[in-house]
């Protein structure tokens, strides 16, 4: 009852509620340009674990690292908040959005297409289209010219998701331009704005409020499902061909698609219960992993690019770091080279640390939760609250981080810090990211290519951070290139 959830969170503090409405002074002001500003300014008032009450939802609001490390380890607080509902109508309850049964069953079904083996295969693609990317970027690189590489970079990491996990070819980089991104773009955006105007959470609430951006909406997942269900199609009728001609890899060569099946074959070859998945069980995978597997990573290399442009000290670091491992050989990298990029790393954790891609994630309490050794010292958060864990801020806590705001990859040659899970990017525990390990390598290959090839210049404005589910900038992410001298 909500007489037990006021009594048990009585120890922490938030903004004034009145009945029924709750803190609606605040949550009337909320928009995604100043919802990570309006969240620190509140951290700072009530501290990093606080309360919020929306109309009669409870929600608990965390920046504190040891709440946090308890949360993200438990087996059972695995439900992921009511708010990711929106996201039902175009990802499904797929393995990003499901719980339970279903979640479990997935997730093992799923996990071994991201085993390493499989990665290892992958490195090619990696390779062959970081090299489709050199050469859109090189027709840009006149030392002059500012660039926005966002969109080039989402084209990019999109061919990548398509060629590895889907095993089909969109060619979105020679094509210059992809619908399916630009859908995912803007529904991120008008996601954002619902997420943010709490009673726009509501389907039907927004639909009698917003028909114009509701009907625009669904022509968007619309848009979206077409680009995915063309991709499954192709591959099944690819599948279909391949068990006739027994088992001739080489006629898959010949197609313009290799052999490597991970992802989307497992789905379409897998059984639960003696029973192949549906049409549509597939298609919520593939518009899950679609999407978090090119705009996560899109998000963090360009972010990446766009402060290495603003730092030639880091460049040059890297820069030493390739040489030292590769020297001038342009052979294949291999697993370990990347392995052996230790500073490399420390780069893309310091740029996932300042823009973190999945900046706010949240759980839902279906049972009591009780912490200890919080800021607040112990305590328990009742059943039916929700859970919101501020990334962006817990990653620019000054206490953790001096001078929270500068780009120091040294900081994360500190060992403890690379492996505290509480402030992984990646979240951490039974629902962490399964991509973390594809992402790394994608973005290691694709940035040591980029800075081995131009010098990135400190061109254009400065971004303009907004979280529209994954983390974006307003004003894109400008910088200039200029090809190195062999
Ligand atoms: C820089 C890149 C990436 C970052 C920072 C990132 C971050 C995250 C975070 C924080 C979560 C937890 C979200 C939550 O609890 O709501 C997550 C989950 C997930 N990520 Fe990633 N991700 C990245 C790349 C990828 C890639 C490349 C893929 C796919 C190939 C992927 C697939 C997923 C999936 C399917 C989940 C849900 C897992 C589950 O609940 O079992 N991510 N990611």
């Amino acid at each position: 009852s909500k007489k037990y959830m006021r009594h048990a969170v009585r120890n922490l503090q938030g903004p004034f509620a009145i009945p029924l409405l709750g803190c609606i002074q605040e949550i009337s002001r909320l928009r995604p340009k100043n919802i990570t500003s309006s969240v620190a300014s509140m951290f700072a008032k009530y501290g990093k674990l606080m309360k919020l009450w929306a109309f009669n939802r409870l929600l608990i609001v965390s920046a504190d690292i040891e709440f946090n490390e308890q949360i993200l380890a438990s087996p059972t607080h695995i439900t992921k908040v009511a708010v990711y509902n929106m996201l039902h109508p175009w990802l499904g309850i797929g393995l990003l959005t499901s719980d339970g049964k279903k979640w479990h069953t997935r997730r093992k079904i799923i996990t071994p297409t991201f085993h390493f083996k499989i990665l290892e295969e992958f490195l090619e693609v990696f390779d062959h289209q970081s090299t489709i990317l050199l050469q859109c970027l090189e027709e840009k690189a006149d030392g002059r010219s500012t660039i926005d590489i966002y969109p080039l970079i989402c084209l990019f990491t999109l061919d990548v998701i398509v060629e590895t996990a889907m095993g089909t070819k969109v060619n979105a980089q020679t094509s210059k331009s992809c619908q399916y991104a630009s859908a995912v773009h803007e529904m991120t955006e008008l996601l954002a704005m619902r997420f943010v105007r709490l009673h726009l959470n509501n389907e039907l609430v927004f639909t009698i409020l917003h028909p114009f951006k509701k009907l625009r909406q669904t022509q968007l997942i619309q848009i979206m499902h077409n680009f995915t269900k063309s991709v499954i199609e192709e591959r099944r009728i690819l599948l279909q061909q391949n068990q006739h001609k027994s088992l001739h890899a080489e006629a898959n060569e010949d197609m313009g698609c290799k052999k490597r099946s991970a992802f989307l074959d497992v789905l379409l070859q897998a059984t639960v219960n003696g029973q192949p998945l549906s049409d549509e069980d597939i298609r919520e995978e593939v518009d899950t992993f679609m999407f978090e597997g090119h705009d996560t990573t899109a998000s963090a290399l360009s972010f990446t690019l766009h402060l290495l442009a603003r730092h030639p000290r880091v460049q040059n670091k890297i820069l030493a770091e390739v040489q030292q491992i590769c020297g001038n050989s342009e052979d294949p990298l291999t697993l370990m080279n990347l392995n052996e990029m230790k500073y490399l790393e420390c780069v893309i954790r310091e740029s996932l640390r300042l823009y973190p891609s999945v900046p706010i994630f949240g759980r839902q309490f279906k049972e009591d939760f009780a912490y200890t050794h919080s800021t607040l010292g112990d305590g328990v958060i009742p059943a039916g609250s929700e859970l919101y864990i501020w990334s962006t801020l817990v990653l620019r806590d000054p206490k953790r981080y001096p001078n929270p705001s500068e780009f120091v990859p040294e900081r994360f040659e500190d060992v403890d810090e690379k492996i505290n899970l509480s402030t992984s990017p990646f979240s951490a525990g039974p629902r962490n990211c399964i991509g973390q390990k594809f992402a790394m390598y994608e973005m290691k290959i694709t940035l040591m290519k980029i800075v081995r090839t131009f010098e990135l210049l400190p061109l254009g404005e400065d971004v303009q951070p907004i979280p529209n589910i994954v983390m974006c900038s307003e004003n894109g992410m400008q910088l200039g290139l200029r090809k190195r001298k062999a």
